[in-house]
């Protein structure tokens, strides 16, 4: 059992405050959606989570330990895994071999070993290639992918380097409407079956409504709603934000 604990993250860009106060805890389990119009702070959010930006006050606590001013490398160690908006595969290597790339770097993060990743760990990683269904393209070159079957891999490599909360920017941005719903489905399984605490930004709110434990709306920096999926489409405030009207 895991659990992120955020509190009063702040993080202003020269006069832009781009967070603002933002507190929620989540936990293994919880599919927690983060939800906003454009410009209301979510990837600053991420950043914020993961190390790549530093906050100006504010605490991000995973299991007790302070990951404020820890390199994302560090963060990526202690257990908070993170999917991009855009695809970070390797194209020329295989499908395979991408995620073995990950289970070789957890494996010298854990013991220290640097053996040629060609043989290395090819069980586990179509293992995981399983759970995301592609193992049948596993030999194939990242670059020859549907964006769809990209995302997947994705998933394996984030997977393979075992996090407790995994934070997925926008996983189904670019795919078809169908795709997306699998590829969620798919996201909560995994939540289920592993108890992985996921974080999700997304802009479809089918997605959303339909695969989300949880849902916090951000709305210019701060955090105007949190609930259940029914709670969140029932809120006068989120319903005001997303016509357009004063929240
Ligand atoms: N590096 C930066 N420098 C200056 N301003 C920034 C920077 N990053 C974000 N901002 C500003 O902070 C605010 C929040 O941006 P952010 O990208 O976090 O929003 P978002 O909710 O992820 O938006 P979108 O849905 O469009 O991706 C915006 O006003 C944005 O212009």
């Amino acid at each position: 059992m895991s659990e992120l604990v955020v509190r009063d993250l702040h993080r202003s860009f020269g006069g832009v405050q781009a967070v603002g106060g933002v507190s929620f805890t989540l936990r293994s389990g919880d599919l927690l959606a983060l939800i906003g119009p454009n410009g209301a702070g979510k990837s600053t959010c991420f950043n914020l989570l993961n190390g790549q930006l530093r906050p100006d006050s504010g605490s991000v606590r995973l299991d007790g330990t302070e990951l404020v001013g820890l390199p994302p490398r560090r963060i990526w160690a202690l257990g908070v895994g993170r999917t991009f908006q855009i695809t970070a595969t390797f194209a020329s290597m295989t499908v395979v071999e991408n995620v073995q790339m990950v289970l070789l770097s957890r494996a010298r993060r854990l013991f220290g070993l640097w053996r040629p990743a060609a043989a290395q760990f090819r069980e586990p990683a179509l293992t995981l290639l399983g759970q995301v269904g592609m193992a049948a393209q596993a030999d194939r070159p990242c670059g020859v992918l549907a964006y769809g079957d990209l995302k997947r891999v994705e998933l394996a490599m984030a997977l393979a380097s075992e996090p407790a909360v995994l934070l997925m920017d926008e996983p189904t941005a670019g795919m078809a409407p169908a795709e997306r719903l699998t590829l969620m489905a798919l996201t909560a399984g995994l939540v289920r079956e592993r108890n992985l605490a996921v974080l999700f930004t997304e802009h479809d709110m089918d997605v959303v409504f339909g695969h989300a434990t949880r849902v916090l709306v951000l709305d210019r920096g701060r955090l105007i709603a949190e609930g259940s999926p029914d709670e969140i489409r029932a809120d006068p405030r989120v319903q005001s934000v997303y016509l357009g009207g004063e929240a």
